[in-house]
């Protein structure tokens, strides 16, 4: 009735990946991460060392790396553990009771776990966007692109690009960052897909698209900025005065040389002048609404 122990297997390589239908492109301003159920409990069906999840793993943290590098949000699913049978419903005529409420089986592995710039959600179906908000969050932040990796590909995987699909979000499901029961599963989600809903690619494809786009964001700026500070981004306050923070000249130079280069009209000058987040993002992003300070 649950679910079976699982063979390690080579991922798909791109020449065993489906001819796409679309050619849509995920852009860094456009797109959210989801890492889809890497839970303990469901990565232990392969058994320890598998090569396939380590694999896996490697593949969805550089995916996740330059994600966050880019300003692009990472959103987690979770399935909650000793999930009640109303909660749980038909899952469980298929899958048994599902995860104990054991930290053990519940957690995000430990190689992927989450910080507090991410969104952990809770997972209660097939589909992500069931029982939760995604979809309304995706909206209220101007997303319409979902970069799908996680398990199991043949089910919450594909179903959530499906769901995805038919609201109106484009799908790019990654053939070397998910996984499944068997390869052939596995290539069976990637060609229902393709056929279907989603773009399939490959994490180097996925990389080169999201890193193209020259579009500078409030949160690629946060992002940057923290990084040079060495703090997390949701420790920034977009008053502060950097300087004051710590952001010496040399990196405001290199932000300014950046920032030029993509074809922002900002000058070293300008930005120390009004060394806030705040005041660059006026001058950075045309959208912007300066926050109406309480
Ligand atoms: O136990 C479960 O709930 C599940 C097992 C395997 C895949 C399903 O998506 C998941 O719901
Ligand atoms: C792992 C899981 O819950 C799914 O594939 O939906």
């Amino acid at each position: 009735m649950s679910i079976p122990s699982i063979a390690s297997y080579t991922l798909p390589t791109e020449n065993e990946l489906p001819k796409s239908k679309v050619d849509w492109k995920a852009e860094a301003s456009r797109s959210v991460l989801l890492i889809h159920d890497m839970q303990q409990y469901f990565l232990d069906f392969y058994g320890q060392d598998s090569p396939l999840i380590q694999q896996l793993i490697q593949n969805i943290s550089t995916i996740k790396e330059t994600c966050t590098k880019l300003g692009i949000p990472t959103i987690y699913t979770a399935q909650p553990g000793d999930q009640n049978q109303e909660d749980r419903a038909l899952l469980t005529d298929f899958w048994g009771p599902g995860l104990d409420d054991d930290i053990e089986q519940t957690k995000i592995t430990d190689q992927l776990a989450p910080t507090e710039d991410d969104m952990v959600q809770t997972k209660w179906r097939y589909s992500a966007f069931k029982k939760s908000q995604l979809l309304e969050w995706m909206q209220e932040n101007g997303k319409d692109q979902l970069i799908i990796c996680g398990v199991y590909a043949n089910i919450g995987c594909i179903v959530t690009a499906v769901e995805a699909f038919m609201s109106d979000i484009q799908p790019f499901i990654v053939a070397d960052a998910m996984a499944d029961f068997s390869k052939e599963q596995h290539e069976e989600a990637l060609v229902f897909g393709a056929g279907r809903c989603a773009r399939p690619l490959m994490m180097k494809q996925l990389i080169e698209d999201i890193s193209s786009e020259e579009t500078i964001t409030v949160q690629s700026i946060k992002v940057q900025v923290a990084e040079m500070l060495e703090v997390s981004p949701d420790q920034l306050n977009e008053q502060d005065d950097l300087i004051e923070s710590g952001l010496d000249s040399i990196r405001i130079m290199m932000l300014a040389e950046d920032w030029s280069s993509k074809g922002i009209d900002i000058s070293f000058i300008e930005m120390i002048e009004s060394p806030t987040l705040e005041a660059w993002y006026q001058k950075l992003v045309p959208e912007y609404e300066t926050i109406q300070v309480k």
